[in-house]
C-alpha cells in the first residue's frame, strides 16, 4: 500500500475531519516562511549590488571574488520561482526549509532560513521513504506561485509500507500534468530517488546513464550540472560543457541552467564543437558510418607521422656559409623531442635543437679556423676578423681585431649567435621547407580525397569504402568534424606562441572563452542523447575533458545515427575503456501508460532486449489510430492538429512524420506547430503528438528505433495517422 499523499490544496474540498483548517494553517505557516525568504533575498541582493558597485578586480584573487559574487547575484535573481519548495521535519524536532538557493539566517549563529537543494542535508527530501525515513518524520512539498504559497502536500514518513517507488507522489504527478510550454522546466522540487542518485554521483569516474523515453535523463543531466557546480565551485573556473543532439534541443533546454542560476556552461552539438567550423552539407549515411569509426584515430596518427621530414643530414646556410648537420645529429634531435606531443610542438622542439646544433657547427668552424691560423695561416685569421666585423651588433662581437682575436666564443658570444641563428630568415625558410607548419583542414581534405593516401594510412577500410569516402564532395559534413578535431589535436597549434587555454581570468566570462577555443579543457562534460555519438565523436568528447569527468545520458534503444553500436560497452569502450560506471533510470515520467504499452512490440522490432520503462501516469484520452485516404494525408493531419491544439489550448502539439512527407505536411499545418523527423524529435515533448505514417517511419534507416522515439513524445495524447488504408 502506498502511503497516502494528501493533496492539501486550498482549493480542494474541505475534508470532514477539520483537514481544511489544518491545510490553511499549514499554508499560512509556509507563507510566513516564504515572506521571510523573499525579504531575506531582497536584502542579500541589495548588499551584493552595493558590494559589486565598488568592487575592483585588481588581481586574480579579487577577480575570482567578483566572479563569485556575480554568480551568487545571478543565482539569487533567478530564484523567484521555487524560493522555498519543501520542508523536512526531523524526528529530532528539527525543521528545515529547502529552496532553489540557500538563504543564510540574519546572523552567523542562526540556522539557514532556506537550505540549498544541493546541500547534503537536503538529500532526504529526495531519497527518504516510509521504509527508509532517514530521520525524517514528514516531508512537505510547498507549492508556490511567485511570492504566494498556493498549496502544500504532506507525506508522513514515520513507518509504514511503500510500494509506489515515488517520492512526493502528489507533487510529482501535479508537476507532470502541467501543460508543456515548449521549453523544459526545472524539477528541483520533485526529483526522484533514482534520479537524485545520478545527480549526486561521484564525478571522478565517467558515468553512463541508460534510461528509456521520458525517464528524466535530460532533467537529471541538467540538475547534475547545477549540483556539481554547487558541490565543486572550482568547476566554474573551467566551465561545464553540455552536448545535445541538435540546436532545436539546445533551445528546448536553454532555460533550465540559467533558471538554476548557472552561467559557467557552454552548450553545443558535436557539429558545432570546433570553433569556426559549421558543416554546411549533408552526407550519405554509409559514409557517415565509415567516418565515425574509431579506427580513424590510428589512421590520422600515422598520417601525421608521415608529414614529418625523412631522416637524413640537414644543410643550412648562415652568412653565406653552408653547414651540414649530420644525419645522426638530426636523428638524435628528433629522438630527444619525441615526447613533446603534437606535430607542431615536436617540430618546434626539434627546430630549437637544430638551432643549437648550428651554433655548435659555427663555433666549431671558427675553432678550426683558429687552429689553422695558429699553424701560420695569417690570411685565414684575416678572414675570421672580416666575418666578425660583418656580423651585426647582436652577433659574435668580441671587440677583437686582427691578431688579438683568440677565436674561442664566450658564453655571451654563443648566446648572441644563438639569437641570430633563431632570427635568420634563410635558416627559418630552410627549416620551414624541411618541416612545414600544417593546416588541419587542408591536410584532412587532402587525405580524404586521395585514394592512395587512404589505402596507405587507413588499412581498416575496404577498397569500396575508400571509393565512397573519396567520392564525397568538397566542404565539411557532420562526420568530418571529429576527424578535423582529432587531426587538429595531433597537429597542435601551428603558432607555438599561442597562449595555452587559460582559466585564470574572471570566471563570469569563462563560458565565452571556453566556447571560443577548440583546446579548452572543461571541468565536466554532460552528453545528452549520448546513444547517437559515433566512436570518433566520443573521442572528441574525451578530448574536451582530460580528467574524464563525464556524464552521458541516453537510451541505446532510441539510437538513429549511422553508427552500428547496440550497447553502451561498444559505444564508449574505445574512448573510455572499462573505466566507467553505468546507472539506470527505470520510471517514465512523460509518456502515459497506455501509450507506453504500444511501444513494447516496436522495441522488439528494433532488436532491443530491453523492456520499455514503467510509466507512472495514465492518459486522459486513449491513444487513437486514424486511418485516412491516400492523398488526403496532409489534410487529415492538419485537421487532427487543429482539434488537438484546441483541446490543449495553452499547451503544445507536435507532428512526427517520415522525412519524405515533411515538406507537404509543413505547408498544410497551422503556424507554430512543428513537424519533424523522428531523429529531430529526439529529446522533445508535447502535450499531444501526431505520429504520421508509422510504417513509413519504421521503414527509414533504424526506423523502428525512430518509431519508438516518435510514439513516446506525448505527455497526454497520441494520435497515429495511417495513410492509404481506405
Ligand atoms: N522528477 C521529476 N519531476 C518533474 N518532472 C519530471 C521529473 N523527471 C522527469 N520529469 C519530466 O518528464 C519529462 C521527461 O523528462 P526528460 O525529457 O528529462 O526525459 P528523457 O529521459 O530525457 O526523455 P527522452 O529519452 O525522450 O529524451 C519532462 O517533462 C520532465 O520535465
Amino acid at each position: 500500500m502506498p502511503q497516502p499523499a494528501p493533496q492539501l490544496h486550498p482549493d480542494a474540498p474541505a475534508p470532514a475531519d477539520g483537514g481544511a483548517e489544518r491545510t490553511s494553517a499549514a499554508v499560512a505557516e509556509e507563507q510566513a516562511t516564504l515572506d521571510a525568504a523573499w525579504s531575506r533575498r531582497a536584502t542579500l541582493l541589495a548588499d551584493l549590488d552595493a558590494t559589486l558597485a565598488t568592487a575592483r578586480a585588481e588581481d586574480a584573487t579579487s577577480g575570482a571574488r567578483i566572479a563569485r559574487l556575480r554568480h551568487r547575484r545571478a543565482e539569487l535573481r533567478q530564484a523567484d520561482h521555487g524560493l522555498v519548495f519543501g520542508r523536512l521535519d526531523g524526528d529530532d524536532g528539527s525543521v528545515r526549509h529547502l529552496g532553489r538557493v540557500g538563504l543564510p539566517g540574519s546572523t552567523q549563529d542562526d540556522e539557514p532560513l532556506v537550505v540549498d537543494w544541493r546541500a547534503p542535508v537536503a538529500r532526504p527530501f529526495y531519497t527518504a521513504t516510509p521504509v527508509d525515513p532517514q530521520g525524517v518524520l514528514r516531508r512537505r512539498h510547498v507549492r508556490t506561485r511567485g511570492a504566494e504559497v498556493v498549496g502544500v502536500d504532506d507525506e508522513p514518513l514515520d513507518g509504514g509500507l511503500d510500494d509506489s517507488g515515488l517520492v512526493g507522489e502528489g507533487a510529482l504527478l501535479a508537476a507532470l500534468d502541467e501543460r508543456r510550454t515548449g521549453r523544459m522546466g526545472t524539477a528541483v522540487a520533485t526529483l526522484q530517488r533514482e534520479q537524485d542518485d545520478v545527480v549526486r554521483a561521484d564525478a571522478r569516474t565517467p558515468l553512463v546513464v541508460q534510461g528509456g523515453p521520458g525517464t528524466g535523463k535530460t532533467v537529471v543531466a541538467l540538475h547534475r550540472v547545477a549540483y556539481l557546480l554547487f558541490a565543486q565551485p572550482q568547476l566554474a573556473e573551467r566551465g561545464v560543457l553540455v552536448l545535445g543532439p541538435s540546436t532545436r534541443f539546445l533551445d528546448y533546454i536553454a532555460q533550465v541552467l540559467p533558471a538554476l542560476g548557472e552561467t559557467a556552461v557552454v552548450s553545443a552539438t558535436c557539429d558545432t564543437l570546433v570553433p569556426g567550423v559549421r558543416p554546411p552539407r549533408d552526407e550519405a549515411r554509409d559514409v557517415a558510418e565509415i567516418k565515425g569509426r574509431s579506427g580513424w584515430l590510428p589512421t590520422l596518427r600515422s598520417f601525421v607521422t608521415s608529414l614529418e621530414p625523412d631522416d637524413g643530414a640537414l644543410a643550412l646556410v648562415l652568412d653565406g656559409e653552408e653547414y651540414v648537420l649530420p644525419a645522426a645529429q638530426v636523428a638524435a634531435a628528433r629522438r630527444a623531442a619525441a615526447g613533446a606531443g603534437s606535430y607542431h610542438r615536436t617540430r618546434d622542439r626539434v627546430v630549437d635543437r637544430v638551432h643549437d646544433l648550428l651554433v655548435d657547427a659555427v663555433a666549431d668552424r671558427q675553432a678550426e679556423l683558429l687552429a689553422r691560423a695558429e699553424e701560420g695561416f695569417e690570411d685565414v685569421l684575416g678572414q675570421l676578423d672580416a666575418r666578425l666585423a660583418a656580423a651585426d651588433d647582436r652577433a659574435v662581437a668580441t671587440g677583437a681585431t686582427g691578431s688579438d682575436v683568440d677565436g674561442v666564443l664566450s658564453d655571451a658570444d654563443l648566446e648572441a649567435l644563438r639569437e641570430r641563428v633563431a632570427a635568420d630568415r634563410q635558416v627559418a625558410a630552410t627549416l620551414d621547407a624541411w618541416w612545414p607548419r600544417r593546416d588541419a583542414a587542408a591536410e584532412l581534405a587532402r587525405l580524404l580525397h586521395d585514394a592512395d593516401l587512404l589505402a596507405a594510412y587507413a588499412p581498416g577500410l575496404t577498397a569500396s569504402e575508400v571509393t565512397r569516402v573519396v567520392a564525397e564532395p568538397d566542404g565539411w559534413a557532420g562526420s568530418d568534424v571529429p576527424l578535423l578535431d582529432a587531426l587538429a589535436d595531433l597537429l597542435g597549434d601551428p603558432d607555438d606562441a599561442a597562449a595555452p587555454a587559460d582559466a585564470s581570468d574572471d570566471g563570469v566570462f569563462v563560458a565565452a572563452r571556453a566556447a571560443a577555443r577548440r583546446d579548452w579543457a572543461y571541468g565536466h562534460v554532460v552528453v545528452d542523447e549520448a546513444q547517437e555519438l559515433s566512436g570518433m565523436q566520443w573521442h572528441m568528447v574525451v578530448r574536451r575533458c582530460p580528467t574524464r569527468s563525464v556524464t552521458a545520458v541516453g537510451d541505446i534503444d532510441q539510437a538513429s545515427s549511422a553508427h552500428r553500436q547496440t550497447d553502451w560497452g561498444e559505444a564508449v569502450g574505445d574512448a573510455l575503456g572499462d573505466r566507467w560506471r553505468r546507472a539506470d533510470l527505470t520510471i517514465c515520467y512523460r509518456t502515459p501508460r497506455e501509450v507506453m504499452e504500444l511501444t513494447a512490440p516496436v522495441l522488439r522490432r528494433a532488436g532491443s532486449r530491453n523492456a520499455p520503462p514503467r510509466a507512472v501516469r495514465s492518459a486522459p484520452v486513449a491513444p487513437r489510430l486514424l486511418e485516412v485516404e491516400h492523398g488526403g494525408l496532409a489534410r487529415a493531419v492538419a485537421g487532427t492538429v487543429e482539434e488537438l491544439a484546441e483541446r490543449y489550448d495553452g499547451g503544445t502539439v507536435g507532428v512526427v512524420a517520415p522525412v519524405a512527407t515533411l515538406d507537404a505536411l509543413r505547408g498544410a499545418l497551422p503556424g507554430g506547430v512543428p513537424a519533424m523527423s523522428a531523429t529531430d524529435a529526439k529529446g522533445l515533448e508535447w502535450d499531444a503528438a501526431v505520429v504520421v505514417d508509422p510504417d513509413g517511419i519504421a521503414a527509414e534507416p533504424r526506423g523502428w528505433n525512430g518509431l519508438y522515439v516518435a510514439l513516446t513524445r506525448c505527455t497526454q495524447e497520441l494520435v497515429q495517422v495511417v495513410p492509404g488504408t481506405l
